[in-house]
């Protein structure tokens, strides 16, 4: 069982990336924290589009999903909400089918391989993820890959530590997991980039303090607060968007 850690999308491909492996998407801020706690808060299907403009048309198609998402941190025009996982965690989403566009963290899904099993992983949900992650790759024998996320094609610290930490917990829990180079790498960024040293480093999270969104980041940094392991399900056949359902 081997554990590969991709720093960014554009990564996948340069290499031959396994349909096989179980993929763990990391966007720590601020996507994949928002979908554990959508999970968290009730939402029945989650769907995630690629574009704003995909969500849109998306959203006329099958009326009644609540549009949610960014652009460049901003709500875009007509949406009901934005990617902020602070708030999604005070609303009551119980039932809801809801469509989550951003800026990097959904369309790294769209970036690994159709049929792969596709993970949403963040500090918040670490334990979790990788518990799932482990579980099935033990059983099924399969390969384990990393994906950050990234910040606009660019390498983002704080997804690279995140993925540190789930390589580090895959490791204590499962010694037999063989790391690539790559994972040994983002333990050891993990390890030179603790918490409140990340924020000073981090250009995301200095982003989202010049948006006011401190409550934002101190959410994400939050380590194993979820149970929730957002899985996507399928591709809905009639809009192109992913279905993400709590594992
Ligand atoms: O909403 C976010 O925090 C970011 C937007 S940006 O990259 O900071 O402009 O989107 P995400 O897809 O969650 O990285």
């Amino acid at each position: 069982m081997q554990l590969n850690i991709f720093f960014n999308p554009a990564e996948l491909t340069l290499v031959e990336a396994p349909a096989r492996d179980i993929y763990i998407v990391i966007d720590a801020m601020r996507a994949t924290t928002t979908l554990t706690v959508m999970c968290d808060a009730g939402a029945k299907q989650i769907l995630i589009a690629q574009t704003i403009e995909q969500a849109l048309s998306a959203a006329q198609s099958i009326p009644g999903r609540l549009l949610c998402g960014e652009s460049h941190t901003q709500t875009p025009p007509g949406f009901d909400y934005g990617n902020s996982p602070a708030l999604f965690a005070n609303l009551d989403l119980m039932g809801r089918d809801l469509i989550l566009t951003t800026s990097n963290g959904t369309r790294a899904f769209f970036a690994c391989p159709e049929h792969s099993t596709r993970l949403a992983g963040c500090f918040y949900n670490a334990e979790a993820v990788t518990a799932y992650a482990l579980r099935i790759a033990r059983e099924q024998q399969r390969n384990i890959s990393i994906v950050c996320a990234a910040e606009y094609g660019y390498f983002a610290l704080e997804d690279a530590t995140c993925a540190g930490y789930l390589a580090l917990t895959m490791q204590q829990r499962s010694p037999e997991l063989q790391l690539h180079d790559n994972a040994h790498a983002a333990i050891t960024l993990y390890e030179a980039y603790p918490f409140p040293k990340l924020i000073e480093y981090a250009q995301s999270a200095r982003d989202l303090i010049a948006i006011g969104q401190q409550r934002d980041l101190d959410f994400c940094l939050q380590k194993d607060g979820s149970d929730s392991v957002p899985t996507v399900i399928k591709r809905e056949q009639e809009t192109g968007l992913l279905l993400l359902q709590r594992a």
